[in-house]
């Protein structure tokens, strides 16, 4: 069974801090968007799907437990409060395809005269978030199975043939509904005992390999071995790696990837050692307005990331950090992308997802 990081039931909303994995299983109270916005700007919760995950539902919870006047003003509340939710991390654009399509429903509920007040209104509107998660849980799924096949067939070699993944930063149920994007294809792989072994990263400075996949692949016996981030190209050298597979925060339309820092040096050696190189993500992760890498807007984080481990110094006080959360691999590195629609190529992606996305 997959850890559940969020927790959603009839308005009421509950996030496993991450901050204390792996030593305590710590669940927390999301009572509205203030305490949304909170939890996803300190990392409680973290991971481009789980952002928009709770973030919506931390409206849902404040909408429920709220009144309003008149249709227009909880259309200019419910805006209000979705700008506000973007701004809590600035790379994953999952939140803000989120919030454009909940503004949509909001505009369209608002000039509806079929709806008659705002109470019916803010009902719909919760529906509709309702309706997101039960989407995102069964889109995990699909990458996880799509994702085992486009590896399977690139690694080739015999039908009995067996795996080695290698994979970087979380991306399994901490990250998302539930099945995961990257770990969910090493969880799709394990499931058709397809998967010899899985490598996790530790990912550092935040530690999301060490602390939350680690955790993860133990919690469901996977096999499966931690590496230093540094250790990657002694791995390909030493080990044969059938593939890597990575999630991601901001695909932009050319392919260009946005993911976790220590990204792009992993696509770089996979090249380098002639391994397969796959990014898994749902189309809400996919932003074709942003043309490509060079436009993403990476976040930095605090050096104290960097400086202190578990509360604890580990660097020289006085020393300069520069902590970027993420790098971005050109889509030339990226062998396909992997969504709950199937695999494309970078340089087919946009034409194949324009069609698949809801008009915004
Ligand atoms: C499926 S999670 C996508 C993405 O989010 C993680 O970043 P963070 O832990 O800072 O939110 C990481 O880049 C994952 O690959």
């Amino acid at each position: 069974m997959t850890l559940q990081a969020i927790k959603y039931s009839s308005g009421r909303l509950e996030i496993l801090d991450q901050l204390l994995l792996p030593h305590q299983s710590t669940y927390i109270p999301v009572s509205g968007v203030e305490d949304g916005w909170k939890a996803i700007h300190s990392m409680q919760v973290r991971g481009a799907p789980a952002i928009a995950i709770v973030g919506s539902l931390s409206l849902a919870v404040e909408l429920l437990t709220a009144t309003f006047d008149d249709k227009s003003i909880l259309r200019q509340e419910v805006e209000g409060k979705l700008n506000y939710l973007c701004s809590a991390r600035p790379t994953a654009v999952n939140m803000k395809i989120a919030a454009e399509e909940l503004t949509l429903e909001t505009n369209r509920l608002c000039s509806d005269d079929s709806v008659p007040n705002a109470e019916d209104m803010k009902k719909r509107l919760v529906a509709k978030i309702e309706e997101m998660l039960e989407k995102d849980i069964s889109d995990n799924k699909a990458i996880g199975d799509y994702g085992a096949k486009a590896m399977l067939s690139s690694a080739g070699g015999s039908p009995s043939s067996k795996l080695r993944v290698l994979t970087h930063c979380n991306t399994g149920s901490l990250a998302t509904a539930g099945y995961g994007t990257a770990l969910g294809v090493i969880r799709s792989l394990f499931a058709l005992g397809k998967l010899e072994h899985a490598y996790c990263t530790e990912t550092r400075p935040y530690n999301q390999g060490a602390r939350l996949t680690a955790y993860e692949l133990v919690h469901e016996k996977i096999p499966s071995t931690m590496v230093c981030d540094s250790a990657v190209s002694a791995l390909m050298k030493s080990k044969t790696v059938s593939g890597v597979v990575v999630g991601a925060d901001r695909i932009a339309a050319n392919g260009d990837t946005a993911n976790k820092i220590g990204t792009y040096q992993i696509a770089v050696l996979a090249k380098y050692h002639g391994v397969p190189f796959y990014v898994a993500a749902p189309l809400t992760s996919i932003d074709l307005d942003t043309a490509n890498g060079d436009r993403i807007v990476i976040e930095e984080r605090p050096a104290v990331e960097m400086t202190h481990v578990g509360g604890k110094q580990v660097a020289a006080s006085g020393i300069n950090c520069w902590n970027p959360a993420f790098d971005v691999t050109p889509a030339d590195l990226i062998t396909a992308i992997i969504t709950e629609h199937g695999a494309f190529s970078p340089a087919e992606l946009a034409a194949k997802v324009a069609p698949l996305k809801p008009n915004l």
